[in-house]
């Protein structure tokens, strides 16, 4: 025993020889401890510098810093607590336990925890005790995230940084995956970038143990053991299977993120850019093909397709994509492959052929180093971007000699149906033909994101869904409610969807917000109504509707409570 535990605080998960039979997650933990000096324990925040706002997610604030003892850059990521009442979120305390456990180069690693305890105001008064102390995650400073990185309008990827980048994603995915965990947020803004060409998976937020076998060569992702919730993946990178709610999900859902964020590297721009569930489910189809039981076995049984009436349509892949080479839409395909049993897992991507032809991955330090881009440097770059000329009118985006009326970029996806075409943004098919150039040859203003459109004008995100073609219930469970909704900043200007995500943790977070301001009203009118009734006499206290009301709240509070463990 005393061996075990002896191994266990000295075994890291990359130097395990992991089984691949399923594990508890408390054993998984016991047998991955890292090394107790990878990780130094809980600090002060005082001993970190503050130096700047670095991002803002939806439970942290980051900040870059420098630490006083080792003088070391870092980032410390404030966990926001949105509502004390309901003490540390779940999603901080996912995070630092798989994080602490995690150790491989291309994972973002957590060095420490650091408190901040709040301030007394003078040494004969005591501490409030309901002022909570505020913890920060402390993990490596990273120059990029891969969206701002894709947003600086001079920033143009060449074919061997993308092949470069994409290995050490895959490496990282595949080692996730060996070690039974799901990531479940695979997205751009995910994937932070070093001046030194290395590239690291941070944001575990979402991401959980994984019960089901491990991929091996040659099996795709397999089937799943057990159900999961489906209310997970940011929707720009949702797998056709989640957004179909799929809950006996595998692996294999985060390879479709991966395809995705390398489809983004490719064009300059996310690939798949839906405005609802059932958008995004359209986008898919269009450029994979509607499902058949060939291409997606299953498929019309699995609880969200019920009443899907897709039109049949071939997919565009190949010819969207035709331009970046047969290796690149080779690799595409079979990492957004609608069959999440056969879609490629990262042991088999890795050895794809497109990494082994010309033109060969560039190695990490042969790349070039950018200025920073992060999150709020994006203002920066929309700045730059507006100074440019305006772009060519009546352009063929997607629509070139090869594609078909179902191109994904033309107006049929985007301009004519979701009004973005209003006066504030540019048309969506409006820029020239220099656009259908691999990202590594465009230049200037073609490398841009796509716009979000205008969310004034009464936009509904759910307008998709109209003429019954569509899911008309969200994978959130709540008829009424999509799971992303696109975000706007404070001035009204447009943002990108994964920017500061709008989604199921938003969502979350309003009606818990709503519901204690309505508890807290009706807490006060009960008072009222008690002192009432006390006065009158005339009601029994057991029968207020209020307190009734409040149990349903808290009740629905429990089973909100619950599908988030999931
Ligand atoms: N180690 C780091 N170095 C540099 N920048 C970082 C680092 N960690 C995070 N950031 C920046 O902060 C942003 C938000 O971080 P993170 O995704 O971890 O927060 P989050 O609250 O989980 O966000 P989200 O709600 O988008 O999932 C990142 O997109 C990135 O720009």
């Amino acid at each position: 025993m005393a061996d075990t535990i002896q191994q266990a605080t000295t075994m890291s998960i990359d130097e395990s020889n992991e089984p691949s039979a399923p594990l508890s997650p408390r054993s998984f933990a016991i047998r991955h401890q890292r090394p107790r000096d990878s990780y130094i324990g809980c600090s002060r925040i005082t001993d970190y510098e503050i130096l700047g706002k670095l991002g803002e997610g939806t439970f942290g604030e980051v900040h870059r810093a420098r630490s006083r003892k080792t003088g070391a850059l870092v980032a410390v990521k404030k966990i926001i607590m949105h509502n004390e009442k309901d003490g540390f979120p779940i999603t901080a305390l996912r995070e630092i336990k798989l994080l602490k456990l995690l150790s491989h180069k291309n994972v973002l690693r957590l060095e420490d925890m650091a408190v901040e305890h709040p301030a007394r105001s003078c040494k004969f008064t005591f501490t409030d005790k309901r002022k909570k102390p505020i913890f920060y995650m402390v993990t490596p400073y990273m120059d990029h995230d891969l969206s701002g990185l894709l947003d600086n309008p001079s920033v143009h990827f060449t074919e061997p940084q993308i092949k470069c980048y994409m290995l050490q994603l895959l490496e990282g995915v595949k080692y996730l995956h060996e070690n039974h965990i799901l990531h479940r947020d695979m997205k751009a803004a995910n994937l932070l970038i070093n001046n030194k060409g290395i590239l690291q998976i941070a944001d575990f937020g979402l991401a959980r143990h994984y019960e089901g076998d491990v991929p091996r060569a040659g099996r795709g992702g397999g089937e799943g053991r057990r159900d999961y919730t489906s209310l997970v993946v940011t929707r720009w990178y949702r797998p056709p299977e989640l957004l179909m709610h799929l809950k006996r999900y595998t692996t294999a859902i985060d390879m479709w993120g991966v395809g995705c964020v390398f489809g983004e590297m490719l064009v300059g721009k996310p690939i798949l850019a839906g405005e609802s569930d059932g958008h995004q489910l359209e986008l898919i189809f269009e450029l994979c093909g509607t499902p058949t039981e060939e291409s997606m076995p299953g498929w019309r049984s699995l609880p969200g397709a019920e009443t899907l009436q897709p039109r049949p349509r071939p997919g565009n892949l190949m010819t969207r994509f035709r331009e970046y080479g047969p290796g690149a839409v080779s690799l595409l395909k079979e990492l957004l492959k609608l069959d999440w049993r056969t879609r490629v897992n990262a042991i088999d991507a890795l050895q794809h052929p497109y990494f082994k032809n010309a033109p060969l991955p560039a190695k990490p330090h042969e790349l070039p180093s950018f200025e920073e881009s992060h999150e709020l440097d994006r203002r920066k770059f929309q700045d730059r971007r507006a100074a440019l000329p305006p772009a060519p009118k009546g352009g063929t985006v997607g629509r070139g000699p090869h594609d078909g009326p179902n191109a994904s970029f033309g107006s049929d996806s985007y301009g004519s149906r979701n009004g973005a075409n209003g006066s504030r943004y540019p048309p969506r098919n409006s820029r020239g033909p220099e656009d259908r150039v691999p990202a590594w040859g465009r230049r200037g203003d073609h490398a841009l994101p796509p716009r979000p459109p205008p969310g004034d004008g009464g936009d509904h995100p759910d307008r998709y869904r109209d003429g019954g073609r569509l899911p008309t219930r969200p994978a959130g469970g709540r008829a009424d409610v999509d799971t992303y909704i696109p975000s706007y900043d404070r001035d009204g200007g447009p943002r990108r969807d994964d920017w500061r995500r709008r989604d199921d943790r938003d969502d979350r977070r309003d009606w818990d917000r709503d519901r204690d301001r309505d508890r807290d009203r009706d807490r006060d009118r009960r008072r009222e109504y008690d002192d009432r009734s006390r006065h009158s006499r005339t009601r029994s206290r057991s029968r207020s509707p209020i307190r009734d009301r409040e149990r349903d709240w808290d009740r629905e509070r429990d089973r909100d409570r619950d599908v988030y463990r999931r």
